[in-house]
C-alpha cells in the first residue's frame, strides 16, 4: 500500500477559490443561500467557501453541519447531529462535501435535508470528483476531477482535524 500527496495545500486553496468564484457567478441572489457542509470534512470545506465569499462579495452566508449518517443506506445510526442555524424552507442550499465518489452520501445528504426543510432548490460542490457513481448523482462545481480506480482511496487533508491541507491517494500495490 503506498500514499502520495497528488495536490498540495496552494492548489487546494486555488481549488476552492475557484469554486467560490463559480458560486458567485451563478447566483445572483446570494442572500438567499445556505451553505451546508457534510460531515466530517466537508463542514471544512464549507466554512473556506463560506470565509471566501465573505473576502470576495463581503455578505455573511450560514452555515449548516449536516449529519448524513441516520439516513445511509447501509450503516445507520440513530442519533442525528446535523446542526442548522436557520431555516432551510425557500432557501437555495450549496452541500458542500470534500470527495464525491458513489454519490451514495450525497443521496443520504438530501433526505437529511428534506427532513428538516422544503429548499426552492439543492446544488452541490465538491473538492474532489473521483468518479465510480452508483446513483444519478452529479457536482454542479467541482474543485479537481481525479479519474480513480476503484481499489484507490482518495484521502482529504484538513488543518484543522489533520494539522495540514492536502490531497492524497492510497493505492494498492
Ligand atoms: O460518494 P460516496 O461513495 O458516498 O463517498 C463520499 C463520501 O465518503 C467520505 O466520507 P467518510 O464516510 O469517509 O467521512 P469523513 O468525511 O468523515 O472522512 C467523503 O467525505 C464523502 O462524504
Ligand atoms: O476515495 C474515497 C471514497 C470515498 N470517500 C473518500 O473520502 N475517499
Amino acid at each position: 500500500m503506498s500514499k502520495k500527496e497528488i495536490i498540495d495545500e496552494v492548489t487546494m486553496k486555488r481549488a476552492i477559490t475557484r469554486i467560490t468564484y463559480e458560486i458567485i457567478e451563478r447566483n445572483k441572489e446570494l442572500d438567499k443561500l445556505v451553505i451546508v457542509g457534510i460531515k466530517t470534512r466537508g463542514v471544512y470545506i464549507a466554512k473556506r467557501i463560506q470565509e471566501r465569499l465573505k473576502q470576495l462579495e463581503n455578505i455573511d452566508i450560514p452555515l449548516g453541519e449536516l449529519d448524513t449518517k441516520p439516513f445511509r443506506d447501509d450503516v445507520k445510526t440513530a442519533d442525528n447531529t446535523t446542526e442548522m442555524p436557520v431555516s432551510i424552507t425557500d432557501r437555495e442550499i450549496i452541500l458542500v462535501d470534500d470527495v464525491l465518489y458513489t454519490g451514495r452520501t450525497i443521496r443520504a445528504a438530501i433526505d437529511g435535508l428534506v427532513e428538516i426543510g422544503r429548499p426552492s432548490k439543492v446544488s452541490l460542490a465538491v473538492l474532489v470528483d473521483r468518479g465510480h457513481r452508483e446513483l444519478p448523482i452529479r457536482a454542479d462545481y467541482v474543485g479537481k476531477n481525479i479519474p480513480t480506480a476503484r481499489d484507490e482511496e482518495i484521502i482529504v487533508h484538513v488543518a484543522e482535524i489533520d494539522g495540514a491541507d492536502s490531497i492524497l491517494i492510497k493505492k494498492e500495490d
